[in-house]
C-alpha cells in the first residue's frame, strides 16, 4: 500500500469566537487526490492554509511525510501550494518565473532552468515559455501556478479552487493535469472546489465539510452511498396496479413511497439499493413498465448533507 504522506488529527481553527475548522481528521497516501468539498465558508481554505503552514492551528496537529506540524519550515520544503487567488509578476516570462522560484528553493541556476523547462512541458506551456505572463489566459496562469507548486518536487500539493473561473476546456485541462501529477509523480493532491461532477472524475477520496466539520469522508462511492443520500427512483406500473404496488412497496424494509403527481408513476427511496423493492413488485405479479434510478451522484450527497447551510 502506498505510504502515508499527510495526516491531520483533530485539526481546529477559531477566529475569536467563530469556529472555522472543527476537529478535522484524515489521512492521505502517495498518489491520492483528496477533494475538499463544501459550501462557502465551510472551512476549506482555512484547512488548506493550516496544512500549508500559513496559519497556525488553534488545536490538533498534522504531519507531512512524517514531519510534524511543530516543524513548519521542514514541512514547507515538502509541499507545494496554489493559493485561491495567486498573483503573478506580469513582466516576467513563464520560464523566468519558474527559474526564480526554483532558485528560491536552493536549486543551482542550471538545475532551476532544467526543472522549469521540464515543468513547463508537463503543464503544456512549452510554446509559451518565453512569453510574458501578462499575455497568458487565466487557464494558462493556473497551469503555471501548478508548475510553480511542483518546483521543489513536493510530497503533497495543495490546490485551492484550481478550476474557479475557467471555461469547460480550461477546467478539463487542469483536472487532467491533476490526475497526471498524482499518477505519474505519486504526489498527493489536496484540492478544494465547488465543481462536484469534476470531483467525481478526479478525486479518489472526498471530505465533505460544512461549518468547519467533516460531514462525510471516504471514496466517492462510500460518500454517495451514505444514508444521507438514500437512493431514489421512479417506477411505472399499469394505473390499475398502482395502489397494490404501493401497498407491496410499503412492506419492504428500508423502502419509502413518496407522493408523485403522475397516476402511473410511483416515486420511491431506498436505504440499501433498489433490488428488494423491484423484486417485491415483480414477485407480487405486478408488471413493471419502466424503472428509472435517479443518479446517486456526489452532488446529490453533497446537497443532501449541506442543505440549508449558508456562510
Ligand atoms: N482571517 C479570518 N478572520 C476571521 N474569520 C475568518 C478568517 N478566515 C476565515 N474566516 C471564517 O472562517 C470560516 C471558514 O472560511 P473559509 O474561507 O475557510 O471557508 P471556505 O470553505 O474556503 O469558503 P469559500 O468556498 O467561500 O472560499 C468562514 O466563516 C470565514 O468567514
Amino acid at each position: 500500500m502506498p505510504g502515508v504522506t499527510l495526516e491531520a488529527r483533530e485539526l481546529s481553527k477559531w477566529f475569536g469566537s467563530r469556529t472555522a475548522v472543527d476537529s478535522v481528521s484524515f489521512t492521505a497516501r502517495e498518489g491520492e487526490v483528496i477533494g475538499l468539498l463544501g459550501p462557502n465558508g465551510a472551512g476549506k481554505t482555512t484547512t488548506i492554509r493550516m496544512l500549508s503552514t500559513v496559519l497556525a492551528p488553534t488545536g490538533g496537529e498534522f504531519s507531512v511525510a512524517g514531519v510534524p506540524s511543530s516543524r513548519p519550515a521542514d514541512i514547507r520544503a515538502r509541499i507545494g501550494v496554489l493559493p485561491e487567488s495567486a498573483g503573478y509578476p506580469a513582466h516576467q516570462t513563464g520560464l523566468e518565473y519558474l527559474i526564480y522560484h526554483g532558485r528560491l528553493f536552493g536549486l543551482s541556476r542550471d538545475e532551476a532552468r532544467n526543472t522549469a523547462v521540464k515543468l513547463l512541458g508537463q503543464v503544456g506551456l512549452s510554446e509559451r515559455a518565453q512569453s510574458r505572463i501578462s499575455t497568458y489566459s487565466r487557464g494558462m496562469r493556473q497551469r503555471l501556478g501548478i508548475a510553480r507548486a511542483l518546483v521543489n518536487d513536493p510530497d503533497v500539493v495543495f490546490l485551492d479552487e484550481p478550476t474557479l473561473g475557467l471555461d469547460p476546456a480550461g477546467q478539463r485541462e487542469i483536472l487532467t493535469l491533476v490526475r497526471t501529477i498524482a499518477e505519474a509523480r505519486g504526489t498527493t493532491v489536496v484540492l478544494s472546489t465547488h465543481t462536484l461532477p469534476e470531483v467525481e472524475q478526479v478525486c479518489s477520496t472526498v471530505l465533505i465539510l460544512d461549518k468547519g466539520k467533516v460531514l462525510a469522508a471516504g471514496t466517492v462511492a462510500d460518500v454517495t452511498s451514505t444514508d444521507a443520500n438514500r437512493q431514489s427512483g421512479h417506477l411505472r406500473v399499469p394505473p390499475a396496479q398502482v395502489a397494490r404496488a404501493k401497498e407491496v412497496l410499503g412492506g419492504v424494509a428500508g423502502v419509502s413511497v413518496l407522493s408523485d403527481e403522475r397516476r402511473d408513476v410511483i416515486a420511491i427511496t431506498a436505504t440499501d439499493g433498489m433490488n428488494a423493492a423491484l423484486s417485491a413488485v415483480v414477485d407480487a405479479g405486478i408488471p413493471v413498465l419502466s424503472f428509472q434510478i435517479d443518479g446517486a451522484r456526489l452532488s446529490d450527497a453533497f446537497l443532501a448533507m449541506t442543505r440549508g447551510s449558508t456562510s
